[in-house]
């Protein structure tokens, strides 16, 4: 039988749902878990392939808004819930979906699309590449100490209850939006993400708790959220699992880091999915019982290529011709001259010029929110100058001074 992939309808979504656990592996998500996506859910966006009545293939997409260089929100199609049956893998479902997606993303409008892979190696062949890194840390608490700046001692603490803090928790995020590239703008519902407290997602750890940190005058200035695995071997040696922690101001920052580190009876601190510049790195004396490790995590795409490169700002003035290769989306492959002004305008538009560097659509994608330098992919040989000089001009106007990060998963 063919199979048929159309759009998903709202009485679909279990089935759909229930094939995607499937895809995953078959352990069923919590009923928390499962209302919350379910609530996330754009149907209009979902894409199902059916095979008969058995759904064997599901991609959706969620209307985000991401933060890029410069402080803009550009509309992003957040590609998620990708999973094709064990049955039908290795047929051409996925690559089905991704046309019709990325077809779909074209005409809707959307610059750029991102998701989180499962596995880093599945969506380069459609020309996303890797824009943020995550850093985790497990930090040693028993023999790393912090060096806290001026301040710190006059930040106040207050354990919160996590639901209750959240409007003003969110006041934080938003205004952490507009500083760092790679965060999603908040999106009805999406706060519900950072709340999510099943059981089955401790592991042994207790419910989830949040402190609040507030400056002299009261006003909010950060918050962590975390949980507490108690562990007893040869003494009480518990973990600290950190699942968000952010915050305006250097004071707040080591307050609530501080704060973390001194929780009795606990050893460790963990923190995954950070920014790869946390200021932790320079507050704890000693960044190798610290464990930094690295992981990809935001890849992204650029859909139009020129409304991508407009909606950004960039660090120096630039005026750089561009062979961009992309086969997957044809419409973005040629010569594209990129331009920023001494006042900051920025124009990117067709040109039969001479080119000045070449690269594919999965190396702009991954220099676009400024974390990747041109120059670093020109080392492994994914960018080629084609006129001296042109590779360090823009890689220095591409790049972000703060590193892009995306704070969670979806
Ligand atoms: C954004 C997200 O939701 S990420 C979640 C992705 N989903 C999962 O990981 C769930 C488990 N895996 C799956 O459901 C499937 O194996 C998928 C979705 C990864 C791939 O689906 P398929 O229909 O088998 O892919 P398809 O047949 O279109 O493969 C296209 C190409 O990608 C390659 N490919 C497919 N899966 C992988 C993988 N996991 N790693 C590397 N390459 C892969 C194929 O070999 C093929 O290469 P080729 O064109 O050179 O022959």
């Amino acid at each position: 039988m063919a199979l048929e992939m159309r759009v998903l309808q709202s009485d679909e979504w279990d089935v759909w749902y229930d094939h995607l656990e499937l895809a995953f592996g078959g352990v069923p998500e919590s009923p928390q878990e499962r209302e919350l996506y379910e609530s996330l859910t754009e149907p209009g966006r979902s894409l199902g392939v059916w095979d008969g009545g058995a759904c064997v293939g599901s991609a959706g997409a969620f209307s985000f808004r991401l933060s890029v260089p410069g402080g803009a929100l550009v509309p992003a199609a957040g590609v998620t819930m990708v999973g094709v049956a064990p049955t039908h893998r290795r047929r051409g479902v996925l690559t089905s979906m991704m046309r019709r997606q990325l077809d779909d993303i074209r005409a809707g409008g959307e610059p750029i699309a991102v998701l989180t892979a499962s596995e880093a190696a599945i969506y380069g062949r459609f020309g996303y590449g890797i824009a943020t890194y995550a850093l985790s840390l497990t930090v040693d608490t028993t023999r790393v100490r912090l060096a806290v700046p001026p301040g710190t001692d006059e930040v106040r603490l207050r354990l919160a209850d996590p639901q209750k803090s959240l409007p003003e928790c969110e006041q934080v995020y938003a205004e952490l939006v507009a500083r760092r590239p790679g965060m999603p703008a908040r999106q009805p519902g999406w706060e519900r993400l950072s709340l999510l407290d099943p059981e089955a997602m401790r592991e042994g750890a207790s419910p989830l708790k949040c402190v609040v940190a507030e400056r002299a005058d009261g006003e909010i200035a950060g918050y962590a959220r975390y949980r507490v695995k108690p562990v007893y071997e040869h003494g009480w040696e518990g973990k600290v699992e950190v699942a968000d922690l952010d915050a305006l101001d250097p004071a707040a920052t080591a307050a609530l880091w501080r704060y973390l580190f001194g929780i009795d009876l606990t050893a460790t601190v963990r923190a995954g999915r950070r920014p790869v510049d946390d200021p932790l790195l320079h507050l704890v004396s000693d960044v190798r019982r610290s464990r930094p490790s690295v992981r990809d995590s935001l890849h992204l795409r650029l859909v139009d290529l020129p409304a991508a490169l407009e909606a950004r700002s960039y660090g120096a003035p630039l005026d750089v011709v561009m062979e961009v290769e992309d086969a997957f989306c044809p419409w973005n492959e040629g010569r594209w001259r990129l331009v920023r002004d001494a006042q900051g305008a920025v124009g990117c538009t067709r040109t039969a010029d001479p080119a000045d560097l070449e690269l594919s659509v999965r190396d702009l994608g991954a220099a676009y929110l400024g974390g990747t330098t041109l120059t670093s992919l020109a080392a492994a040989g994914r960018v080629r100058e084609l006129r001296p000089g042109t590779l360090a001009e823009a890689s220095r106007a591409f790049a972000s001074d703060v590193a892009p990060w995306l704070p969670h998963g979806f």
